[in-house]
């Protein structure tokens, strides 16, 4: 797969001084949906806009196709579509006008065939000559999409698709997401919805503070949810983990009165029985077990306390 967005050490300094992105490198390849989570005031929004052109990066370099987002901003833009956080729709505006326009506003010549199958496929073109005033939010969301992929982008950025909308709509918003990705597009979206980006992501990016902290396959991180930590209450405390157990690679927690070892659910021996037998060896007494399952909700809070710490 060729890579078709390309962000390395992007540094963005607000005219206040604040540093909302503090080099961020990250490569998309085409056709993939990353989901980019963070919680408020991460930098997700930033990062968005400077790759689309909206802010100036302070330093560092973005190319979409191959274009710089600088010298060849035009050309870079041409393959950007972007869908904002904000309802930004003209109320009097009909729907199929406001997808014109936009295609217009791109220099892309007339072709309502193409505009009557993303209305379509966004279950819109029963709407098409009503006023935007006139439809429900979920559909004003639509229209939004809509827009954005008007001058057939090559890369769609979804700014937060689902914040503030119901269940249902977040699911239908997937369901178009995968459309999309099915007839070739490249995706990138925001989100504070962890299930939102399992559903939907094939890599996810966890960013906070302006920086990017992981970018992983979802698969990955599946397996690493798959992962469970038993953790072993000890009777009286140990100052470091006794080399007879060493190969089990524990840590020592709770000011040494507990023992925890990490283990795949999914491999076909745990170890459990033989770490046990071990500690038992070892002469440790055990006050109680416990077994935990890390969530990737765990993996995303653990990673930004890390940061925060
Ligand atoms: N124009 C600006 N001038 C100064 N600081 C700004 C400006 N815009 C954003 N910031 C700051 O940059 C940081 C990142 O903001 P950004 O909107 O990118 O975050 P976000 O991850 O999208 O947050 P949210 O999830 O709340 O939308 C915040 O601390 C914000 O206050």
């Amino acid at each position: 797969m060729s890579e078709i967005l390309s962000v390395r050490d992007l540094v963005k300094r607000y005219d206040d001084g604040f540093e909302a992105l503090k080099g961020v490198t990250l490569s998309i390849v085409q056709g993939e949906i990353l989901a980019l989570l963070g919680p408020n005031g991460a930098g997700k929004t930033t990062l968005i806009s400077t790759i689309c052109g909206i802010t100036e990066g302070t330093s560092g370099t973005v190319t979409v196709g191959g274009h710089d987002i600088v010298k060849g901003y035009r050309e870079a833009r041409r393959m950007i579509g972007l869908v904002p956080q904000e309802i930004n729709l003209e109320p009097f505006e009909r729907v199929i006008n406001t997808v014109r326009f936009s295609r217009g506003l791109f220099g892309k010549p007339k072709d309502d065939a193409y505009l009557e199958k993303i209305l379509r496929q966004l279950s819109l073109w029963d709407k098409k000559d009503n006023r935007i005033m006139e439809l429900s939010g979920g559909m004003k969301r639509r229209v939004l999409i809509a827009k954005a992929l008007s001058h057939e982008p090559e890369v769609l950025f979804l700014d937060e698709p689902t914040a503030g909308v119901d269940v249902e709509l977040r699911k239908d918003m997937w369901e178009i997401v995968a459309g999309l990705k099915a007839s070739g597009t490249t995706i990138i979206l925001t989100t504070h919805y962890i299930e939102e980006a399992e559903a939907i992501a094939d890599r996810i990016g966890v960013i906070a503070k302006g920086e990017l902290l992981l970018v992983e396959e979802k698969q990955a991180l599946m397996t690493r949810m798959g992962q469970k930590q038993l953790q072993i209450d000890l009777s009286a405390p140990l100052d470091g983990v006794p080399d007879s157990l060493a190969k089990y690679e524990l840590e020592l927690v709770r000011d040494g009165n507990a023992l925890l070892y990490t283990y795949d659910t999914r491999a076909e021996r745990t170890g459990i029985t033989g770490l046990l037998a071990d500690i038992a060896k070892a002469g440790l007494s055990m006050s109680d077990l416990q077994t935990k399952q890390s969530s990737l909700e765990d993996i995303f809070v653990g990673l930004v306390a890390e940061d925060a710490a």
